[in-house]
């Protein structure tokens, strides 16, 4: 309570409207882009007190941003999916080596190609966000399609035409320079194959600009790879984690730090630890698909889940991981799964880890039900917020419902 005294007397902070708000309701504060607020208090992470001209009500705070140095701050205004910034990361050679480096992702594409090497025989193939042409190269070179069509819109095409040329494939491989959803193919493709998975599947959102170009350029009954989607959860302990971010602070040199605790919970617990590695031991139930992409018709952002205890420990937070499938060319044929899961071979996704901010001790029979909602930034176009809903019922005490949103980044 002492915290909320202070923060509703600490003065108003200046904030700028980043996109129009209208407000639903008589709480809630309207308004438009460019508008300067005045931030009263914050009294959750998603919902602020502030003022405009005088009136005053609820806003949502992934609206707004803290002007530091105005003009600065005013070109990230028109750039929502900051591909500047997107683009020029992939212009290095940092991310191509960590994807080229995780064999799992990588030999899984290859095999792919492999297993379906006769059907993509006189084949057009579209290689979305090619990189350094891995994928392409595999098909000219395991297979025999009549031509790939290598898209990048980042710098590293230059780089990749001359790789491709390096290995022989130049007949084949034709690289386009651009973004898919603008340019132009020279004739439709029959498969679109594409790594866009980011973390927790969907960070990054380039999987917006593949359903785009397949509705451009895949035609009718051509083939998606990945076909599917499916984003997978399970409840868990991080013993770890816990004690490496909050525990410390209980005795650390015998002297007593918990009044940092808030802090620990705010600046460690607020996102969600990318790179995690769970230890299937520390798994509190059997993992469920949560949300379900098919890539052919328009993807649920949204799912439900029931998680039965087996065992009793502490409850610390949410793990998530994803899988894909690639469909056989071939009627019947055997599909092809990467699984980025904790039983399957590490992949450069790792896991990621929410973290409550309170562990809940539970045992053996109790169910933990609710569900996950991703919800795009409404500003920021590759972010988005991942929004955790749970009520645990357990035999030895009443329920308990908890709630968390967890941005990713901002
Ligand atoms: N699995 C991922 N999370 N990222 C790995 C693939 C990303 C690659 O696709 C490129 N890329 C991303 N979006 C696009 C786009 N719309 N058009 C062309 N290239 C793209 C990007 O420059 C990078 O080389």
């Amino acid at each position: 309570m002492q915290a909320e005294k202070e923060e509703e007397e600490a003065s108003p902070e200046e904030y700028v409207a980043l996109c129009d708000f209208t407000a639903s309701g008589s709480e809630q504060l309207g308004f438009s882009t460019g508008d300067k607020l005045l931030v009263h208090a914050k009294p959750s992470a998603d919902w602020w007190w502030a003022e405009l001209q005088g009136v005053i009500g609820y806003v949502p705070a992934s609206y707004l941003r803290q002007d530091a140095a105005e003009d600065e701050d005013d070109t990230s205004l028109e750039d929502p999916w900051q591909d500047d910034e997107y683009f020029g990361s992939y212009g290095t050679l940092r991310l191509h080596l960590e994807m080229l480096s995780d064999r799992s992702r990588t030999e899984t594409y290859r095999q792919v190609i492999v297993s379906n090497s006769a059907s993509l025989r006189n084949k057009v193939v579209m290689d979305l966000g090619c990189g350094t042409g891995i994928i392409s190269l595999f098909c000219a070179q395991l297979a025999q399609p009549s031509v790939v069509y290598a898209v990048e819109a980042s710098s590293m095409a230059e780089h990749t035409r001359q790789l491709v040329k390096q290995n022989g494939c130049e007949e084949v491989v034709t690289v386009l320079q651009g973004r898919a959803e603008e340019l132009e193919l020279p004739e439709q493709a029959d498969i679109l194959v594409s790594e866009w998975m980011g973390n927790c599947l969907l960070f990054e959102f380039m999987v917006e600009s593949v359903l785009l170009a397949r509705d451009r350029w895949l035609r009718d009954g051509g083939v998606m790879w990945p076909s599917s989607a499916a984003l997978t959860l399970v409840p868990c302990q991080a013993d770890n984690y816990y004690s490496e971010k909050m525990a410390f602070w209980e005795r650390p040199y015998g002297l007593d730090f918990t009044p940092l605790q808030p802090l620990a919970q705010q600046e460690f617990f607020t996102k969600p630890k990318f790179s995690h590695l769970i230890d299937p031991k520390d798994c509190l139930s059997a993992p469920c698909d949560v949300i379900c992409l098919n890539m052919y018709t328009v993807q649920e952002m949204e799912g439900e889940f029931k998680f039965c205890v087996v065992k009793p420990g502490v409850f610390h937070g949410f793990t998530a991981w994803f899988t894909v499938q690639f469909e056989s060319l071939e009627a019947g044929g055997a599909t092809v799964e990467l699984d980025t899961g904790p039983n399957s071979d590490p992949t450069h996704w790792k896991q990621t880890l929410f973290m409550l901010d309170k562990p809940i001790h539970v045992y053996g029979g109790d169910s933990i039900r609710g569900n996950i909602v991703l919800r795009r930034n409404p500003v920021w176009r590759r972010h988005m917020t991942v929004t955790l809903h749970w009520n645990i019922n357990s035999s030895s005490d009443n329920c308990q419902v908890g709630t968390k949103s967890f941005p990713m980044w901002r």
